[in-house]
């Protein structure tokens, strides 16, 4: 299902998805990404001056992009162990007490690793994976998917779990699972499913208030979100919602993350002190 290969896509492709990314619906910071794009002039076969695009260099921003990376990294290392298991329990709490997620049916979510000194996920992913009691309030199970990294060339795909156990610790350390499950049955790929959706909940080193988010340099996620997106329209399904999981020092001042073209923005971000929607779906959903 993979429809976008190879490195770097060419400059017509590069602005439609920066348009189409970045769309009006967006606050005009992330509709301009710091690339630029240089015109040079050329002379075509029928002496006509015809104007050529050169693809930008992105290079300089990729560079902004590890530093920063670099700097947030070892912020995370140097954070007090208490204040992280607070901001881990406030963000789970409000998590787990929004109508956003109780009413989400089918949620791909991450699996948090304690090297990575990444938001906590585990009360949330239990919570997803709870059969619900019978003589609770009327509730259907939720679905779940989880990240499994099948290459080193940004793919990534997300496998159904019914089961925490059902988890292995890939090269990376980071818990995941195996193509099969213990029946020896295929697990259901999202990109494979006839259901939608409705909430991702993102990992990532940085983000700020305008949507952009920092991943960890692999591409996994901006890659996986921009098939998920297509598909979604191509099903005339409703987007599903993109909430990242921050701590305070994770969120930066705005202009400050680098933007690179494939940059999907996030809808929401969930902090220690509450839930920062972005998008206009955001404010419709979470408000
Ligand atoms: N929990 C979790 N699962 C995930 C991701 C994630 O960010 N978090 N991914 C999101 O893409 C994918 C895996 N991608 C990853 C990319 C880099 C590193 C990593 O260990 N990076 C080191 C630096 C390595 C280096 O610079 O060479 C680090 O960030 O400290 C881990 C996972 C899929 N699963
Ligand atoms: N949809 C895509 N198509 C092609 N290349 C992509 C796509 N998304 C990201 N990439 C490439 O992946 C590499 C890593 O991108 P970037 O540094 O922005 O990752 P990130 O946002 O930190 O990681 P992630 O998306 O995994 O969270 C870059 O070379 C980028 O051009």
């Amino acid at each position: 299902m993979l429809r976008q290969k190879g490195k770097l896509a060419p400059i017509t492709q590069l602005c439609t998805l920066v348009s189409s990314t970045f769309n009006n619906s967006f606050p005009s910071v992330l509709r301009n990404p710091t690339v630029v794009v240089r015109p040079i002039v050329k002379m075509n076969d029928e002496d006509h001056w015809k104007t050529q695009k050169e693809e930008p260099n992105l290079d300089p921003i990729f560079k902004q992009k590890r530093i920063l990376r670099s700097k947030v990294r070892k912020e995370l290392k140097s954070m007090d162990p208490n204040l992280k298991t607070q901001q881990d329990n406030a963000i789970q709490e409000i998590v787990l007490e929004a109508p956003w997620f109780k009413h989400s049916k089918r949620l791909c979510a991450y699996i948090s690793c304690n090297a990575l000194r990444e938001v906590d996920t585990l009360r949330i992913l239990s919570e997803i994976l709870k059969t619900p009691t019978k003589d609770g309030p009327l509730q259907i199970k939720k679905h779940l998917y989880v990240p499994r990294v099948e290459d080193k060339n940004r793919h990534m795909r997300m496998l159904n779990i019914s089961n925490i156990d059902d988890l292995i610790a890939n090269s990376m350390d980071i818990l995941e699972p195996a193509p099969l499950d213990s029946h020896g049955n295929q697990r259901e790929d999202v990109m494979q499913a006839d259901l939608p959706v409705d909430l991702f909940l993102l990992p990532g080193l940085a983000f700020d208030k305008s949507g952009r988010r920092l991943g960890r340099g692999g591409g996994y996620y901006d890659t996986f979100l921009k098939n998920y997106q297509d598909l979604a329209k191509e099903q005339h399904w409703k987007q599903p919602l993109l909430v990242a999981l921050s701590y305070s020092l994770q969120i930066m001042d705005e202009g400050v993350i680098p933007l690179t073209p494939n940059d999907v923005p996030i809808d929401a971000l969930v902090c220690p002190d509450g839930v920062i929607p972005i998008s206009p779906a955001a404010l419709e959903r979470m408000s």
